[in-house]
């Protein structure tokens, strides 16, 4: 066997296993106090800023509570560790426990609020975090401090200086694995989907609510966890410790170090740890440089130092290593697109003082192609966004087969509708094949547990995700990029991998939504061609588009909108002779429009010769 496909076998957690074993070595071959010290803080601080990195780089929510969670599970380990319960193992278990109520109780209502909601109450309990300590103060000490912390014990066998730095690099590094194994999991493509767009993710199926609110209680968990071992440390807790400079610490080596990655919270850590910011020389100016360095990371190293080695390394790896390419997919490729009838009656939409639509009826039936054409803003896509669950509608109804369509856009997808978007809407920094497997992310479930101990379930949904990725992409042509960068791709076939993403999750109703616009005529064919075979295997699709010589070769039924209102519906043929169609929506004067229905010329993008 080659180097190259030896590479390829070599499980991808063995270099992190290396590294973690080689760190937790350190101690145990014997190191200086100092460095022991050294090395504790920077894995105290890489917990807290991996959680940052969860809720912030993947998820896409800013919270800067981290500091607070953190000063909650210090105090209650050190409040346990003050009264005579040393197990470092209950207090670990009791410090996730307060940081997951933190998480809940201010995730709920800073997510419900929506938009900056939880970035401000994140940000306030941190501001709260000396007036709790001094209410509290005769369990926390207040403004004095709390001391008096015994030694922290393991199975009744006190710790010392070695023996706990070994004890904190386990933690840390067991952490990590959890928290690898959650992002380089379905779950980690379905965070970065919904930091990209959530209106992509609910059109998903994906909850946006409950998504984001995952991502930020696991995110508080190693924030306790780092509490606990700091209470441990120095057996001395002051409120000054967990302020407003840890917060924007945190931040900055988040952002320094790499947010969207896991090893980015080690490496920022290290770089606020080990860097001239902690001598005391330079403690008086932090703020300042710890702003600057946010200015500067976010603005010169958008991925921080992770994201410059990720992207290094991809080289490499493109260069020496190319991926091996999955066999060729050998099953039916249209297995599963079994669409049913989408019935739309009497809809009325308006918002404000703008009637956007008015009593819109149309049926789309399986097995047909139902294209709704009209001039800008005559209200397509806010019927494509009605029919997703988008809005609320002002009156009227819609159904998809038997039931009614839900008004909740996860529960309208998990119904099985499936859509493009005008513009292509991918995450970035997954590959095809992963943006291609997010669309199953809620037809198969598997739990976060599940993911993070890689249980059978999981490795189920993970396999059956590989084969139906394969089908797809084999079906629209894209099997040879499964591996490329999918946000890097051209335009044309990021609107075919939408199509995939859409296929992949069996949808009962297709809808495309100017999916032909900006392709070069190649690129049109190949897309006719795979939607006359959708609809051919049964498929119901709506087809939303302005290239009217692609409407008219591919449509069963054609609906035109202006002003909101239906204003022909027909054939292609009867639509090409609609002389309402020509003057509305082509632009064509009155009596141009006769000569030219007897010349019988309308060519693409609705121009009249
Ligand atoms: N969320 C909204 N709030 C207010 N007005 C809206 C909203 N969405 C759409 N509209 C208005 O409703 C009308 C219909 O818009 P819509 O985007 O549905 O048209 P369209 O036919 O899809 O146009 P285009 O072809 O340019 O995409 C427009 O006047 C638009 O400004």
């Amino acid at each position: 066997m080659s180097l190259k496909a030896l590479v390829w076998r070599v499980p991808s957690w063995t270099v992190p296993l290396i590294a973690a074993v080689a760190v937790i070595l350190m101690p145990v071959v014997g190191i200086e106090s100092n460095v022991q010290r050294q090395l504790v803080l920077i894995c105290i601080l890489a917990l807290i800023v991996s959680g940052l990195n969860l809720s912030l780089g993947y998820a896409g929510e800013l919270a800067l509570g981290q500091a607070a969670v953190y000063a909650g599970g210090a105090y209650v380990s050190g409040y346990l560790g003050a009264h005579g319960h040393t197990e470092l193992l209950v207090q670990l278990a009791a410090a996730v426990g307060v940081a997951l109520l933190i998480g809940v109780v201010t995730g709920i209502p800073g997510l419900r609020l929506g938009h900056w909601s939880l970035a401000m109450v994140s940000f306030f309990l941190v501001l709260l975090v000396p007036d709790l300590l001094e209410m509290f103060k005769d369990e926390t000490g207040g403004s004095f401090g709390l001391s008096g912390i015994f030694p922290a014990t393991l199975f009744g066998h006190t710790l010392d200086p070695r023996e706990y730095c070994i004890a904190v690099t386990v933690v840390t590094a067991l952490w990590l694995l959890v928290l690898r194994n959650l992002v380089r999991s379905r779950h980690g493509t379905a965070f970065r989907v919904l930091r990209e767009s959530p209106v992509l993710a609910s059109s998903m199926g994906i909850s946006v609510f409950r998504m984001k609110f995952a991502a930020y209680a696991i995110g508080a968990i190693p924030a306790g966890l780092a509490g606990c071992l700091f209470a441990n440390l120095d057996h001395f807790l002051a409120p000054s410790s967990f302020g407003f400079k840890l917060a924007i610490s945190i931040l900055a080596a988040s952002i320094l170090g790499g947010s969207a990655s896991v090893y980015g919270a080690v490496v920022g850590a290290m770089l606020l740890q080990l860097g001239p910011l902690e001598s005391t020389d330079f403690q008086e100016y932090a703020l300042v440089v710890y702003g600057l360095l946010l200015l500067v990371g976010g603005v010169v190293l958008a991925k921080g130092i992770a994201g410059l080695l990720e992207l290094a390394g991809k080289r490499v790896e493109r260069r020496w290593f190319p991926r091996p390419r999955s066999a060729p997919y050998a099953g039916d490729l249209l297995d599963g697109v079994d669409g049913v009838a989408l019935d739309v009656a009497g809809v009325s939409k308006t918002f404000g003082g703008l009637h956007a639509l008015s009593d819109v009826s149309l049926t789309a039936a399986a097995g047909s192609i139902t294209a709704l054409i009209g001039p800008n803003g005559s209200g397509k896509t806010t019927l494509l966004n009605m029919i997703c669950g988008y809005y609320r509608l002002d009156e009227g109804a819609i159904r998809l087969g038997d039931g009614e369509l839900s008004r909740v856009p996860y529960k309208a997808a998990r119904a099985g509708v499936a859509r493009t978007f005008q513009t292509p809407t991918i995450p970035p920094g997954i590959s095809v094949g992963e943006a291609v497997r997010s669309g199953r992310y809620t037809t198969q479930h598997a739990s976060f547990l599940s993911a993070v101990l890689r249980l059978p379930s999981y490795r189920r949904a993970r396999a059956r995700d590989l084969e139906e990725s394969r089908r797809v992409l084999a079906l629209v042509g894209l099997a040879d990029l499964e591996n490329e960068e999918a946000v890097s791709l051209p335009l044309g076939t990021r609107r075919l991998l939408e199509v995939s993403r859409a296929l992949i999750a069996k949808p009962r109703l297709l809808l495309l939504d100017e999916v032909a616009s900006g392709l070069d005529e190649d690129e049109v064919d190949r897309l006719a061609e795979l939607i006359r075979r959708i609809r051919d295997a049964g498929g119901t699709v709506v087809l939303v588009e302005h290239n009217f010589r692609l409407v008219l070769s591919l449509a069963d039924k054609i609906y035109v909108l202006a002003r909101g209102e239906i204003l022909a519906a027909g054939s292609p043929a009867e639509i090409e002779a609609h002389p309402q169609v020509l003057t509305e929506y082509l632009g064509v004067k009155a009596p141009e429009a006769e000569q030219l229905l007897q010349a019988g010329g309308v060519t693409e993008g609705g121009q009249h010769e």
